[in-house]
């Protein structure tokens, strides 16, 4: 044969045990943006796609696979059989069902809660070691749902979050003060999306806080109307799904660098949707966002960031919501024992 010709073996079969492996749930826009940011920044050595629907995870496969030769050391497969996940450090969940016109948050949660059923349990049976990071909206609900699916600890499920809210708003910060918004240090946390709290108190560059140098920051009194960045970081999703239809580049590139910070055990602080219960006076066990530091096994610290009475009493509202949501649904746990 051609390899008996071309080479001599030498070894067998290396257990490549240590593979840096992230499987993707859900071929979608979401979900390629994840997978092809994930694999043009070499942060993983394989990549699994699943999908319920066998043809276009197919053509996507076999997409990415030709692009190998164009990047170092990621090999791309995928299967509608979760077999294909077995060993994934990291599990990134896409998937889930489209708002129907006029449905309900709620109804359209519980119909998720159905599809993690089919999901999360196959992930963890394939990679009982993962961290999962869901994606899917609402993502704090979901991602409630996926640690009461997995039987995970909480600290290895982690929701996208507030990460691409505050991505949005340090560069929309950025661009009003000329400054690259690696250099503008800000959070939003909360409740990803109309309910986020810019914590404007902790706004920084260099060091210096805006609020110190303007105390009506981020109020409607502010003369700057520095508000108006938060509000158009809560409008810029539905601006984007206007235009285009969906979102997809930056959530996408969001994610690959909260896979890195795992996978490479980099320790990052990123705004991800943690369990929020003992935080700001929050009670119950929401996840919502906060600032955590993220290494191999997820989520290891939460940043304790001083916030006022506002920001306080929005996060609760929050919480109160997202619990009232929470305990109306039906979600199987896996047994205990
Ligand atoms: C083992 O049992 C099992 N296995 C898989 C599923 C399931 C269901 C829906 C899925 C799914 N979404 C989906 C599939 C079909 C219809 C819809 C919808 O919006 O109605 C949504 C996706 C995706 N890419 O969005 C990806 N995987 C899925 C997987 C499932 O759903 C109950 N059950």
């Amino acid at each position: 044969t051609i390899t008996s010709k071309l080479m001599d073996m030498v070894v067998d079969h290396l257990d490549d045990s240590s593979p840096t492996k992230v499987t993707i749930v859900g071929v979608g826009q979401v979900g390629m943006a994840c997978a092809y940011s994930i694999m043009t920044q070499n942060i993983a050595s394989e990549i699994a796609l699943v999908d319920v629907i066998a043809d276009k995870l197919k053509g996507e496969v076999y997409d990415m696979q030709h692009g190998q030769a164009f990047v170092k050391g990621c090999s791309v497969k995928g299967d509608t059989d979760y077999k294909v996940t077995a060993g994934s450090r990291l599990c990134i969940i896409t998937a889930g069902a489209r708002q129907r016109e006029g449905e309900s948050r709620l109804n359209l949660v519980q119909r998720n809660v159905k599809i993690f059923e089919g999901i999360v349990p196959n992930l963890v049976r394939y990679s009982p070691n993962t961290v999962l990071l869901v994606v899917s909206n609402p993502v704090d609900i979901l991602t409630y749902v996926a640690w009461k699916l997995s039987g995970l600890p909480s600290n290895r499920v982690i929701g996208s979050g507030t990460n691409l809210d505050t991505a949005r708003f340090r560069f929309l910060l950025g661009e009003k003060l000329g400054i690259a918004p690696s250099s503008v240090h800000g959070y939003i946390i909360g409740e990803h999306g109309d309910s986020s709290v810019a914590v404007w108190s902790s706004t920084t560059v260099a060091g210096v806080s805006l609020q110190q140098l303007d105390p009506e920051i981020g109020t409607v009194k502010d003369p700057e109307n520095m508000h108006q960045v938060h509000q158009e970081v809560i409008d810029s999703a539905y601006e984007i799904i206007k235009l285009k239809g969906y979102t997809s580049w930056a959530i996408g590139l969001s994610c690959a660098t909260l896979a890195s910070a795992v996978l490479r055990n980099q320790k990052g602080v990123y705004a991800v949707s943690t369990v929020a219960k003992g935080y700001h006076g929050i009670e119950h066990p929401v996840f919502l966002s906060l600032p955590c530091i993220l290494g191999q096994d997820g989520i290891t610290h939460v940043i304790k960031q001083t916030l006022n009475t506002k920001e306080q009493a929005q996060l609760q509202a929050s919480a109160n919501t997202l619990w009232d949501i929470a305990t109306s649904l039906d979600i199987r746990e896996p047994s205990k024992y």
